[in-house]
């Protein structure tokens, strides 16, 4: 037996994940734009989604009246404000950090899907883990493998903590190797390379070779380890940055945004302000 909305709702439609996420479902045709409702606290200027007209509003009640199955794309910090009753509704969160349970509780809705999407999805290209409430039934389940399915691809999890680590490693992952990139743009630079060489090496190397890692071939140990193994100019910067705690780094990384997806409170929210912690030039315990 199959499951399908008779129409599909996203408040805060009109964000970065938002529109991405629509633009991903009607532009593979997967959804037809009149099926599609989007909300936000401000209409948008460009309101169309892939070239087409979609039903906009400022309204989310009107919106949750509208649509069997609703995407929460807000910022975890915005949903405790925000007013919701959606008892009859397959209720879809997008948002970092906020469980099952709180969504259920504050939403009055039993059938809640979680799911941790990535900025890849404006290329279709999305890893997007989820879980589902006892509440969704397996139609329902199908349904959502098939919406994800147009944003990359997905898996099914088990438990919620496995979420909230994902949320880190690959909700958060698309900007890791873009702090990659801006390291090795950083040192090409500081040498006097010109800067349209020092783009083009460093987009070769991110997105020409990452390829290289795709799927069916080797997998990153067993590339690394290749290089390693060569013993030549790619092993001494390996071993370099291994020897100065590169991995280490990840490590800590990885760790501190699980800690942020469990410790998702209206005060840790707002005190990661972008200048609270600037890239590039990390802070240590002793400065002020
Ligand atoms: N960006 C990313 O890479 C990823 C984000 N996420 C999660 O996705 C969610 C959305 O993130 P993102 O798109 O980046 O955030 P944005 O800030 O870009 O978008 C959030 C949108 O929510 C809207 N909004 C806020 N309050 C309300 C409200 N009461 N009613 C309707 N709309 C509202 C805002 O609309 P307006 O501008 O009109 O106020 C805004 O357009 C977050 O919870 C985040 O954790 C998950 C994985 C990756
Ligand atoms: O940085 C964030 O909080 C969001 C959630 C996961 C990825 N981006």
């Amino acid at each position: 037996m199959s499951w399908q909305p008779r129409r599909l709702g996203i408040i805060g439609g009109n964000g970065w994940l938002g529109r991405a996420m629509a633009e991903a479902m009607l532009g593979s045709g997967w959804l037809p734009p009149d099926a599609l409702w989007l909300s936000g606290r401000t209409l948008p200027a460009q309101p169309l989604i892939s070239g087409q007209p979609v039903h906009w509003t400022t309204d989310n009640q009107q919106l949750l009246n509208q649509c069997d199955a609703v995407i929460l794309s807000l910022r975890p910090q915005d949903f405790f404000a925000l007013s919701l009753r959606a008892e009859n509704t397959l209720l879809i969160s997008v948002m970092a950090g906020i469980s099952v349970a709180e969504l259920s509780a504050h939403a009055a809705c039993s059938a809640v899907v979680r799911c941790m999407p990535n900025a890849a999805i404006a290329i279709r290209g999305s890893y997007s883990p989820w879980l589902a409430s006892a509440e969704v039934s397996a139609a329902q389940r199908r349904w959502v493998q098939s919406m994800l399915s147009t944003w990359g691809s997905e898996d099914e999890l088990e438990e919620e903590d496995h979420l909230h680590y994902l949320t880190g490693l690959s909700g958060s992952g698309p900007a890791f190797p873009a702090l990659l990139g801006r390291a090795m743009s950083e040192h090409a630079l500081s040498r006097g390379l010109p800067a349209h060489v020092v783009n083009r090496a460093v987009e070769g190397v991110l997105v020409g070779a990452s390829p290289l890692l795709a799927g069916q071939n080797e997998g990153p140990a067993r590339v690394a380890q290749r290089f390693l193994d060569y013993q030549g100019t790619t092993a001494a910067a390996l071993i370099t940055m291994i020897q100065e705690g590169f991995e280490q780094a990840i490590h800590h990384g990885l760790q501190a945004a699980e800690q942020a997806a469990f410790n998702m409170t209206p005060e840790t929210m707002n005190s990661r302000t972008p200048d609270s912690v600037p890239v590039g030039a990390p802070r240590t315990k002793g400065d002020s």
